[in-house]
């Protein structure tokens, strides 16, 4: 199994006499191509112990040079969980189903356009975007009906 790197393992690595690059994902030590990089040692020092990525594929690298990266590789990089970001990921969860249904959790399902006449079933909607679609359906449907009952009488008179 290959050995995986951390950001700050790869960073210490940062001089031309022992410089890493991450590039996709993978840990490459180019210590040895600094001196022969047809683009110069210069931009390989600037993306070094960083992730050199964007600046390699802004060049629009050859498949020879991508050929010369393989036998560099010594690993790749370990994917870090920063703490905290579960909890703000349930955050913005909540913002998502607020933001769909323009609802505040908890909160009554949208009146209807004649609630005299409709009866909108009251669901716990916390969370429930179900629910809610469900209630407006039911409220639009028994609205509709409920014009076409009157505009039938009115006719009828
Ligand atoms: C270890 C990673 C890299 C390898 C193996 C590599 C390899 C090569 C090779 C073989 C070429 C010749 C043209 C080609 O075949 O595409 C080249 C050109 C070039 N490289 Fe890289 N490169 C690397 C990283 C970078 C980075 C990070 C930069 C940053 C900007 C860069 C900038 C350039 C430039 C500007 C040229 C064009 C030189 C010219 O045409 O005069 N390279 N590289």
């Amino acid at each position: 199994m290959s050995k995986e790197f951390t950001t700050s393992e790869v960073a210490s690595h940062n001089t031309k006499k022992d410089l890493y690059m991450i590039i996709h994902d993978k840990v490459y030590d180019v210590t040895s191509f600094v001196d022969e990089h047809p683009g110069g040692e210069e931009v390989l020092l600037d993306v070094g112990g960083q992730d050199g990525t964007e600046a390699f594929e802004d060049v629009g690298h050859s498949d020879e040079a991508r050929e010369i990266l393989g036998p560099l590789e010594v690993g790749t990089l370990k994917r870090q969980v920063r703490s905290g970001s579960p909890a703000l990921s349930t955050h913005l969860k909540d913002w998502k189903f607020r933001w769909i249904f323009l609802t505040p959790p908890g909160e009554a399902a949208p009146k209807t356009a004649n609630p005299s006449s409709v009866s909108v079933p009251k669901k716990d909607n916390t969370g429930l975007g179900v629910g809610l679609y469900a209630a407006v359906l039911i409220g639009g449907a028994a609205a509709y009906f409920a014009y076409q009952y009157i505009q039938a009488n009115a006719e009828k008179q």
